[in-house]
């Protein structure tokens, strides 16, 4: 099992809207990112349209048809619809993705920083589920590591939890026993959620630094999807060679 590189490209779109055009091209930065390797695409269309909007969801679903991949879409299911965005629901059920990742992220947030705790809208939560898995889709859940509660997924109905590894992040920044602490949380979280039959993702400011340590540690990631750092060194080495790098080190730390 090699763990799969799902790109997120939310920050091409930041750049693109940042002067209102059409530059840089989110559709040409994927097809760049899938050329170099990348095993699929994620999109996270918030309501507010910060940066990935439904027409970039439309445009991408051929372009991950057409290389064959999957197409990650994440999402809050409890965000109503509002002008320019027509709720992931319905965004899902138009391009049929492999995959959406639930994610309980408001407006507020600067970005994504929690999980679902499993413990309060478990029955609103199984519905939203089951809607995404009747249209063909896998369902990933956006957890954090330590919660004693993931395989209350499973009776959810989903199918993964992705990791929350914004904490990882941190604590591997610091080094020493923190980094420990928080790997060995992590393969904890993990082997509890994959002894109730889930398959985990994980995701959230991983970088090149610190992600072979993460996979060395964590058994059986099935997917990462990698965003933010990804683009920002693809500014100084490029989409190309910077995707390369990632599938690199995702290689490496399997042997
Ligand atoms: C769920 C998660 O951690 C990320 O996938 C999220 O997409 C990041 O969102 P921003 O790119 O808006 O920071
Ligand atoms: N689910 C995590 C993701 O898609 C990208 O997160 P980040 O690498 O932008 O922090």
């Amino acid at each position: 099992m090699t763990t799969q590189l799902s790109v997120n490209v939310n920050k091409i779109a930041v750049l693109r809207n940042s002067r209102g055009g059409a530059l840089p091209d989110v559709v040409a930065a994927a097809r760049c990112c899938l050329q170099a390797g990348a095993n699929g695409i994620t999109v996270h269309p918030r309501p507010d349209a910060r940066h990935i909007r439904a027409d970039d969801v439309y445009a991408l679903a051929p372009l991950c048809a057409e290389f064959g991949v999957e197409f990650n879409i994440e999402g809050n299911p409890f965000a109503p619809p509002r002008s320019g965005y027509p709720g992931l629901l319905a965004l899902c059920a138009e391009v049929r993705p492999a995959q959406v990742t639930l994610v309980p992220d408001s407006d507020g947030q600067l970005t994504s920083d929690h999980g679902f705790s499993f413990e309060s809208d478990l029955d609103a939560l199984a519905a939203h589920i089951a809607a995404f898995k009747a249209l063909g889709a896998r369902v990933s859940v956006f957890a954090n590591v330590g919660n004693p509660r993931v395989a209350r997924a499973k009776d959810l109905g989903a199918d993964r939890i992705e990791l929350y590894t914004g904490p990882y992040a941190e604590a591997f920044s610091k080094g020493g026993a923190e980094r420990q602490v928080a790997l060995t949380a992590a393969a904890e979280t993990a082997i509890l959620a994959q002894s109730a039959g889930l398959g985990i993702n994980a995701g959230h400011d991983l970088d090149q630094a610190n992600l072979p340590a993460f996979l060395k540690s964590v058994p059986d990631v099935l997917e990462v999807s990698i965003g933010h750092a990804l683009i920002s060194e693809a500014l100084y080495d490029g989409l190309e060679t910077t995707v390369k790098n990632y599938l690199s080190a995702i290689k490496k730390a399997a042997c």
